[in-house]
């Protein structure tokens, strides 16, 4: 399928590849390349391929978790021969843990004592977990790697690591302790502890694990486009992209997300009880640090007060923190945004506008993959959805799970400036139970300018 030999690509600027020493004889097929004579190390290993490997078997989907198997990323121990996934583990912390071990804290074989971190509450399993369709962008028994895959990580001599931790805990928000003092929410003593509004909440923490022909289809795109791509634009990354079209699973290096469930985690799935939802993608600066340009944290704490409600009235309710900062192009890209926005006169018309002159797009979250983790949950519909996003609408019905009723932000809780943002994003299709603007009115709805930011 990939005729491609890495080490022997032509290179157009006429050089050898990288800044080895030792060329590789084109027809060798050589996995190993010298290094300077001033390295440290002897060789290093560019890449794999399938007659040299003997992978632990895993099959995404199947209908145990035996006959799936365990989800083996490290070269470590025997892992060069048998990881069965390229990438390596925890998203985007992959680098501190190569830092750790490249600057001697972490010892590379050291072996994790999993003693106590077991789930504080279980998740229902679920049909989805067991086809190759519903869940294809998480691993469905990461949170129980340590008991179904101790012993084939043992006897095969590789590490399994988990990719789902489950976890329980009190949480204190402002916002939460403002409603309780304005009679919004009332202290029950479960879902709310107390007056100063404290939460009970159940945490899911989950990294991406995907499953390279189920994201493709997702996309619309064939499996070999997916892989050259993901290839190609990391400049070259993941070499085994293309030179292991046997290995089907891959670790991303992104964000994951975190669950927030209020109120008893086993009625979420139960489709007789009510569900409130909120998604929300992360906006550091709104989220944590109150910028006011934006609607992100006054929806984010509406989201969890109406989930508090819904758990209280005996149902139950989710938030799920996705991190896809400034719609997954960055914080960078969007201060630049910010800039071009503010010096060129900040109208809802021109909004979309000046994101796309920089980023191209003007969107990068792909909503596609967000389901994933609702069918994880056992979702089967969405009784109250705290978005007025299409684009997490559209996904969430696209994969079979009927939304009932779309909340929107309520006016009162929209910041002067970010007034631009959400006019510009009704006018683009997100819902509201009130005026969508003509493209002419939207030049008329302004941010603050430069002069009164500086
Ligand atoms: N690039 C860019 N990103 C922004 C800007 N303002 C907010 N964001 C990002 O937009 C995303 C907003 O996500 P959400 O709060 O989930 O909201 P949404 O998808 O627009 O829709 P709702 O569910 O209706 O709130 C976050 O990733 C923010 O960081 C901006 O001006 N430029
Ligand atoms: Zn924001």
């Amino acid at each position: 399928m990939y005729p491609v030999d890495i080490e022997t690509m032509p290179s157009s600027c006429g050089h050898n590849h990288g800044h080895h020493e030792a060329p590789v004889a084109a027809s060798e097929p050589v996995k190993q390349v010298s290094l300077s004579k001033s390295s440290p190390l002897d060789t290093i290993t560019l890449t794999t391929y399938p007659e040299d490997s003997t992978p632990i078997a895993l099959s995404w989907g199947e209908s145990s978790p035996e006959e799936r198997g365990p989800i083996v990323a490290s070269r470590d121990r025997e892992g060069l021969v048998k990881h069965n996934a390229i990438g390596a583990h925890s998203g985007s912390y992959c680098v501190y843990h190569a830092l750790a071990i490249g600057s001697k804290q972490l010892k590379k074989d050291h072996v994790a004592d999993y003693t106590n971190a077991q789930p504080a509450f279980s998740v229902p399993e679920q049909k989805t977990w067991y086809n190759k369709e519903d869940i294809i962008a998480m691993d469905p028994f990461g949170h129980l790697t340590p008991v179904l895959y101790d012993e084939v990580s043992k006897s095969e001599n590789v590490e399994v690591r988990p990719t789902i931790a489950i976890t329980k805990a009190h949480m204190q928000l402002f916002e939460l302790k403002d409603a309780v003092e304005q009679g919004r929410l009332k202290v029950d003593g479960k879902v709310v502890i107390n007056k100063n509004g404290d939460l009970n909440v159940s945490k899911i923490a989950v990294e991406p694990v995907w499953y390279l022909p189920g994201v493709a289809k997702r996309f619309g795109i064939t499996e070999d486009e997916l892989r050259t791509s993901l290839f190609e634009d990391t400049n070259g990354m993941y070499p085994e992209l293309v030179t292991r079209p046997d290995i089907k699973v891959f670790l991303p290096p992104i964000g994951g997300l975190t669950v927030y469930i209020f109120g008893d985690p086993k009625f979420v799935s139960d489709p007789s009880k009510k569900l409130a939802l909120r998604i929300h993608d992360e906006c550091n600066g709104s989220d944590v640090f109150g910028s006011d340009i934006c609607t992100c944290r006054p929806y984010l704490t509406f989201g969890i007060e109406e989930a508090v409600k819904e758990a209280q009235n005996g149902g139950s309710g989710v938030c799920i923190y996705f991190r896809k900062e400034g719609r997954a192009l960055g914080e960078v890209t969007k201060y630049l945004v910010y800039n071009a926005r503010k010096r060129g006169g900040d109208t809802a018309a021109e909004y979309f506008h000046r994101t796309e002159c920089i980023a191209g797009v003007r969107d990068m979250r792909f909503q596609q993959l967000m389901p994933d983790i609702l069918k994880w949950l056992g979702i089967t519909k969405i009784d109250r959805m705290l978005s007025m996003s299409n684009m997490k609408h559209d996904a969430i019905v696209e994969q079979g799970i009927p939304i009932l009723e779309r909340i929107p932000l309520p006016d009162e809780l929209i910041p002067p400036d970010s007034r631009v943002e959400i006019d510009a994003k009704i006018n683009s299709g997100y819902f509201t139970n009130g005026k969508v603007m003509t493209t002419e009115e939207l030049k008329n709805v302004r941010g603050r300018e430069w002069h009164d930011v500086l």
